[in-house]
């Protein structure tokens, strides 16, 4: 499966975005060259999770910063009318988002590939495909009966206050 995920986006046909390169979102030896980067730096002092963390937060805020105040059609997938320059950018900080999330979970000893696997199989149980479709509401909304959480807590899924 880890194989086969994400980075097999050609194998069922043809792919909607034939830009997308055919490799795992971020492979060992890609993780391996992360760690290098910062070993060669000697900046391993300075990535405690906390700190980046934060790095982490201040490059989703860079992101934040090319999409903001922009008309609504620029905002709309494929992004119709950003400039060259403005696309790179855009790689270039998602780039950083997901080299410091890749830190991040290696620092806490978190090995993310395995986990996103296991996370997206979870989300599949809980999302089952022909109740979910084309409906944005939680989880809970599908399951059987009340959690422990909801039962403890009443209901959640009431999006106007009782007058
Ligand atoms: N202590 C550090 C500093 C940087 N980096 C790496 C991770 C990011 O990919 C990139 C972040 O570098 P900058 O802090 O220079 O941020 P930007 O690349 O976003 O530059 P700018 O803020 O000018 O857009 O470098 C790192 O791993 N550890």
């Amino acid at each position: 499966r880890a194989g086969g995920g994400a980075g097999a986006v050609g194998a069922g046909g043809p792919a909607a975005h034939t830009c997308l390169t055919p490799a795992p979102l971020f492979s060992l030896s890609s993780r391996q060259l992360q760690a290098e980067f910062v070993a060669e730096r000697g900046w391993g002092q300075f990535h405690q999770p906390r700190n980046l963390l934060l790095a982490l937060v201040g490059e989703v805020g860079e992101v934040a910063e090319l999409f903001q105040w922009r008309a609504e059609p620029e905002a709309r997938a494929g992004l119709p009318g950003w400039a060259p320059g403005e696309r790179v950018a855009l790689e270039e900080e998602l780039s950083d988002v997901l080299l410091y999330l890749v830190s991040l979970a290696q620092q806490c000893q978190v090995d993310l590939p395995r986990a996103a696997l296991r996370k997206l199989d979870r989300n599949r149980a809980r999302y089952p495909a022909d109740r979910a479709h084309g409906s944005a509401r939680k989880y809970t909304h599908y399951q059987a009966g009340p959690t422990d959480a909801q039962r403890r807590d009443g209901p959640t899924d009431t999006c106007c206050p009782q007058d």
